[in-house]
């Protein structure tokens, strides 16, 4: 098969398909993100389920097509987490076998008082929160006393939230640079210090789309390094470049919506790129599955597949386009935190075969990175399995 010159990759950020069978350990028995929000208020994804939504796993409402437009399967996880930093990393061919380091009981006082020195304010919170909770519960005392609002999750995040009228943007920045220097020390080791501005009065707040992520970089070159190396485009669209701490990207596009995503991508689409454009739509995460709203979350599926035909008619012939997801967000689900599920695999293109065939079942995220890699001739990552020779041409 002549190799593609441009892969277009989409992450559905946690939209997954259904339990993995190490669920259980991860406190997730029976989740399913897709599955429940079909069952909870029906989904109308007429482009997906044209693509073979219901025929990699039958959703209910939504039947499984006689002719897939795209290849379809679902790839398994097999890295020690279901955070978006793991997930992502694994798509690019880096595995995390010792999960990183969280604090369900908040960080070391120890840390949060070097801390509060470095930056001359005080630390609110400092506990596991909801974003949207912890900024209604602290955000009036925040503003009286210009304190920071600390909080973690079932993530190794240290998540520092301030209204912008308080502290200006760059000063929230900066200070999450000083969280970011304190917490690659080995004794602490964050994977994510994020920052969370918020506008609003009392009762009122909204968070804003200047949220900001200071990852550590990935233990190990990625695909994407592959791609830099090689002189080609590694484009990241959204939080892309923040997750792998800007390693190995070429190019960073930020994003404030999923649909703006969506914009964003299409513009590079139209522009003459030669690699990898890598996009992460976050709503469906930050916004509907960490808030348990599966209505909202139904909706924002449903725009998305609205877009779809846009983004299929930018691809060419030479292009290849990928859908996936990273870990799953069951909003159905108890407590606010992603669940450990397969994700779903769409790959299209136009000089594939109109009949998509079933990629299976994937042993790891990183088939994905492995089939970019073997694309564009690059060394194999350490794992995964390029799918390319599954794809049937026309
Ligand atoms: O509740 P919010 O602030 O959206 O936080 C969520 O976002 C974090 C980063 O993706 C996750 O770890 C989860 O805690
Ligand atoms: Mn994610
Ligand atoms: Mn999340």
């Amino acid at each position: 098969m002549k190799p593609f010159n441009r892969i277009a990759l989409i992450v559905l950020d946690s939209v997954g398909i259904g339990a993995l069978p190490d669920a259980a350990s991860f406190g997730d028995v029976g989740v399913h993100t897709l599955g429940h929000i079909a069952e909870t208020r029906g989904l109308s994804l007429p482009n997906l389920k044209n693509m073979g939504l219901s025929n990699i796993e039958p959703i209910s409402g939504i039947d499984p097509v006689a002719k897939p437009l795209a290849h379809y399967g679902k790839m398994a996880e097999v890295s020690a987490g279901k955070d978006t930093t793991t997930g992502h990393w694994e798509l690019m061919g880096v595995h995390t076998s010792t999960p990183f380091k969280t604090y369900p009981q908040g960080f070391p006082t120890e840390l949060i008082q070097a801390f509060e020195k470095r930056i001359q304010r005080g630390v609110l919170g400092n506990k596991t929160a909801s974003g949207t909770a912890i900024i209604e519960e602290l955000g009036e005392e925040h503003m009286k006393t210009g304190s920071v609002i600390v909080y973690t999750s079932a993530d190794s995040v240290f998540q520092i939230a301030a209204h912008e009228e308080v502290i200006p943007l760059e000063e929230l920045y900066s200070i999450c640079k000083v969280a970011r220097e304190l917490t690659l020390d080995d004794r602490f080791a964050v994977v994510r210090v994020i920052a969370r501005p918020f506008t609003g009065k009392p009762g009122q707040f909204q968070r804003t789309a200047n949220r900001r992520d200071y990852s550590v970089k990935p233990p190990q070159p990625t695909v994407l390094n592959r791609l830099q190396d090689a002189g080609l485009d590694a484009i990241g669209i959204g939080k892309i470049s923040d997750i792998y701490a800007e390693e190995g990207i070429t190019r960073s596009i930020p994003t404030t919506s999923n649909m703006d995503g969506v914009d964003q991508l299409l513009k590079v689409l139209n522009e003459s790129y030669h690699g990898l454009a890598f996009i992460n739509l976050v709503d469906f995460d930050s916004k509907y599955g960490h808030r348990r709203d599966p209505e909202g979350y139904g909706q924002a599926l449903e725009d998305f597949d609205r877009r779809l035909p846009e983004i299929m008619d930018r691809i060419r012939e030479q292009d290849l386009l990928i859908i996936t997801a990273d870990h799953g967000n069951d909003p159905t689900y108890k407590g606010t935190d992603h669940t450990r599920e397969y994700v779903p695999l769409f790959v299209w293109s136009p000089a594939l075969s109109d009949q998509g065939v079933s990629l299976g079942v994937r042993s790891t995220f990183s088939d994905v990175g492995a089939t970019v890699a073997d694309n564009f001739g690059l060394q194999a990552p350490q794992h995964g399995t390029s799918f390319l020779p599954e794809l049937i041409q026309k």
